[in-house]
Parts: structure tokens; C-alpha cells; sequence
């Protein structure tokens, strides 16, 4: 058996209290295998049924990878007109994607249709076979960090120009776009929090208790 103690606990809560959602990238490439490897590790989740209904695509094709950040390009500027007056000038202000600096660019998809699993546990509750991808996701991004290496998630885009982008099987949800590479700096704050558009609040505003 494997035991982990106090040591290991507190480094552990600094992995989390320094995991960032990471949008300035370096430019020099991640070591061969290191994409892989934090696969590899995300693959060890929790999944309903067992299912494993995780899907991997990296982007390394010059031409999708363009046609990814111009989707971006689009979805920003849309998003940027649901906003007036003083928030929109500071959500023009934010940098919400390091889709052109990465040297990585990691789509990750919810298989629908996959029979891995039997079904379990997803009959009254589908959604589970996209819980189960972001615990995959949660998994990696803190792997990730482990390694120095910075994740940046995307959402900002559209999930059906982003399937006939990297042409997935059409039972392929869309989940997520992750940016990943070496962040330019390490820091224990959200940049969002930085940038004044959202604060952390402690876990007491969340908690009922019954
Ligand atoms: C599902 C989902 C989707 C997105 C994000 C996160 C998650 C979980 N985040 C990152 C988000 O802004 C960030 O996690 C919070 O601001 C908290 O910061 P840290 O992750 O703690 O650094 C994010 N950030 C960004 O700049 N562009 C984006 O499109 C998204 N989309």
C-alpha cells in the first residue's frame, strides 16, 4: 500500500493553490512525450461505468490550428458585444486565449456513443459522460503543473466549426480546447482576479448545510 504524509499533503495544496489557468505561453517546444505522458495520466480518472469516454485530438497542422484561433477571433468579438460601457472595456482588456503561442494545441472530446462501460450509471443522468471528461481534464491540468507546464483552457469557440475543424465522428461532444507549453511566469493568483474582473470567494459562500 501506498501511504502519503504531511509532507506530501501540504506540497500537494501548493499544486493546487498554483495551478493556473495559463495564457501566456513561452514559445520553445515541451519535451518529446511530455504531451503523452500527461494523456496518459488524465486516462487514470474517475469515469462513470467505467467508460473512459475521454477523446484526445493534438493539433499540430498549421492550417487547423489557424482555423481554430480564427474561430476564437470570431466567438471573442461576439462575446465582447454582450458587454456595455465599463465591463466591455475591460473584457477587450483581457487576454483570454494563448491559442497563438502554445506549442500545443490539445482538443478533448465526450465520446456519446461509446459502449465502453455498458451504460452504468449514465441512465438517468447522460451528462455523466462529460463529467467524467472534465475529471480528466481536472486530472491533467494538475499533472500538468506538477511539470511546470502551463494549460490553458478554451472555450470561446464554437463546438461545431471546432468538430468539422479537426473532423471528429459526429457522436463526439466537444469539450474542451487546452493551450499547453511553458508559462511565461508562475503565480498563485487567477489572472482574472488580477485583472479585477472576478474575485476567488472563500468555500463558506457555496456550502449549504442541511
Ligand atoms: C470550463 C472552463 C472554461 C474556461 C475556463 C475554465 C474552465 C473550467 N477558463 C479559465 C478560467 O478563467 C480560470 O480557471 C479562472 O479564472 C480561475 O483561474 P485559475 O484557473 O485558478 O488560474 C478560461 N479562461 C480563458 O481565458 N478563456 C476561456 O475561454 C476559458 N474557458
Amino acid at each position: 500500500m501506498v501511504e502519503f504524509d504531511d509532507a506530501f499533503r501540504r506540497q500537494l495544496r501548493e499544486l493546487f493553490v498554483w495551478r493556473r489557468d495559463v495564457r501566456r505561453f513561452r514559445t520553445d517546444a515541451l519535451p518529446d512525450g511530455a504531451v503523452e505522458r500527461l494523456i496518459e495520466t488524465a486516462c487514470l480518472s474517475p469515469s462513470v461505468g467505467l467508460s473512459q469516454p475521454w477523446r484526445f485530438v493534438t493539433v499540430d497542422d498549421a492550417v487547423r490550428r489557424r482555423d481554430v484561433i480564427d474561430d476564437f477571433r470570431t466567438c471573442n468579438a461576439d462575446a465582447l458585444n454582450c458587454y456595455s460601457g465599463e465591463r466591455a472595456a475591460r473584457y477587450a482588456a483581457l487576454k483570454l486565449s494563448g491559442l497563438e503561442q502554445a506549442p500545443r494545441h490539445l482538443a478533448i472530446f465526450a465520446d456519446k456513443a461509446s459502449e465502453i462501460g455498458h451504460g452504468l450509471g449514465r441512465a438517468t443522468m447522460p451528462e455523466t459522460t462529460e463529467y467524467s471528461v472534465v475529471a480528466a481534464i481536472t486530472a491533467m491540468w494538475l499533472a500538468a503543473r506538477a511539470e511546470g507546464i502551463g494549460i490553458g483552457w478554451v472555450s470561446i469557440l464554437n463546438p461545431e466549426r471546432i468538430g468539422g475543424v479537426l473532423d471528429v465522428p459526429a457522436s463526439w461532444k466537444f469539450i474542451a480546447y487546452l493551450c499547453i507549453g511553458y508559462p511565461e511566469a508562475e503565480c498563485d493568483q487567477p489572472e482574472l482576479e488580477r485583472a479585477n474582473w472576478e474575485h476567488r470567494r472563500g468555500a463558506d459562500e457555496f456550502t449549504l448545510r442541511r
